[in-house]
């Protein structure tokens, strides 16, 4: 567990945060200038706080009340920042064993293989970085970053310099480290797709201040954020797995605790776990009754219990639907409120569009 609470003045910049990060993935998410970085580089030592803690596992790493203020190099923190920064002049292999050097003597880790193996470099090896794809360059720093074995892993904004294509190349190895490097990891980003794909909490900044802090799915679900309520992609973001394949109809089956949702195909194997956002503004609701299968295009009719009618401005509002275990989100007209007669504890069917289920 990372505990941080910090006070810092930065030009006429503050930053008042403080949050706790359990084990896992925690994104720290917010606009530009919120102060994700000097977070970050206050965790890594690279920023001195006018006041605060930060302690890993209990341990503190600054503690400005007690004059507890550890080097960078001794706090075990291992950054990656938005360009690899390899040393240019070294193959693949002697940048990743650079960081093994680096690695404290009896610290445990994975090793070399193990490490090359997770972020498929296998053939990257003999090669300068020069003739690296940016996204091969940032699975190279990643690599370099795990071997000198640190206790918590920082990721200033990794895939920020990347293409969509090189991004999406990219993430499965950060899953991947996630599921099975066992590091905790403290991941800033200004990209949501990012934060759905890899937190397991996350930290909402604005103005140099903690707005919320919690797991993914809780916050996702909750309408009093404007730093994700107000966005057009504003929606829950579901736990799912591949339930089933439908190459023929180019359909994919994801089950969540609630039921089974059909969205357009993508490739993945049976059973894989991925999370799903599905959008409010992608989700209609229908009086319970009416034969709907034959006449709707929207794919997913499930049943549902409406929970809240929030007012969203003057004309709109967010309905809260339960959906067995989960909550999703639907965004509607007031009118269509009135029109429906809609009222909390109401029985309806929540319509999911199968196509944009899940683009994030
Ligand atoms: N050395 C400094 N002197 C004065 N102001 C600073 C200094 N460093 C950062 N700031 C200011 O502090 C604020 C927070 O910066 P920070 O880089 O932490 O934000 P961020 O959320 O990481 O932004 P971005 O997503 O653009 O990287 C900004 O307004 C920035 O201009």
């Amino acid at each position: 567990m990372l505990e941080v609470s910090l006070r810092h003045r930065l030009g006429a910049f503050a930053l008042e945060a403080a949050f706790a990060a359990p084990p896992g993935v925690t994104v720290l998410f917010g606009p530009s200038g919120s102060g994700k970085s000097s977070i970050l580089a206050a965790v890594a030592g690279l920023l001195r706080p006018a006041a605060g803690r930060v302690a890993l596992d209990g341990a503190p790493l600054t503690d400005t009340a007690r004059g507890v203020f550890l080097p960078p190099e001794r706090r075990r923190c291992a950054t990656v920042f938005q360009e690899g920064r390899l040393f240019p002049h070294l193959s693949v292999a002697s940048n990743l064993r650079y960081g093994l050097r680096r690695a404290p003597r009896g610290a445990a880790g994975p090793g070399f293989a193990e490490v090359v193996a997770l972020l498929g470099l296998e053939a990257l090896l003999e090669r300068r970085p020069a003739r690296l794809s940016g996204g091969e360059k940032q699975r190279v720093a990643l690599g370099r970053a795990l071997l000198a074995r640190p206790r918590l892993l920082l990721l200033d904004e990794p895939l920020a310099a990347l293409d969509a294509p090189r991004r999406q190349e990219v993430l499965p190895f950060l899953e991947a480290l996630r599921d099975r490097a066992g590091l905790p990891m403290l991941y800033v980003t200004h990209a949501l797709d990012e934060a759905d794909r890899l937190a397991d909490t996350l930290v909402l900044l604005e103005a140099g201040q903690v707005r919320a802090a919690g797991p993914l799915a809780a916050l996702t679900a909750r309408t009093d954020l404007p730093l994700l309520a107000a966005r057009r992609d504003a929606g829950v973001v579901l736990p799912c797995h591949v339930a089933a394949q439908d190459p023929a109809a180019g359909l994919t089956l994801l089950d969540f605790p609630g039921g089974r949702l059909r969205v357009s195909w993508r490739e993945a194997p049976l059973g894989q776990p991925l999370r799903l956002r599905v959008r409010a503004r992608d989700v209609a609701v229908a009086l319970p009754g009416v034969a709907l299968s034959g006449v709707l295009s929207t794919g997913n009719a499930l049943p549902a219990t409406l929970r809240a009618v929030e007012r969203r401005g003057d004309a709109e509002c967010f309905l809260r639907l339960a959906v067995g275990e989960s909550t999703l989100l639907a965004r509607v007209t007031r009118e269509a409120v009135a029109r429906l007669g809609l009222r909390p504890g109401q029985a309806v069917v929540a319509l999911v569009s199968a196509v944009s289920a899940g683009q994030g």
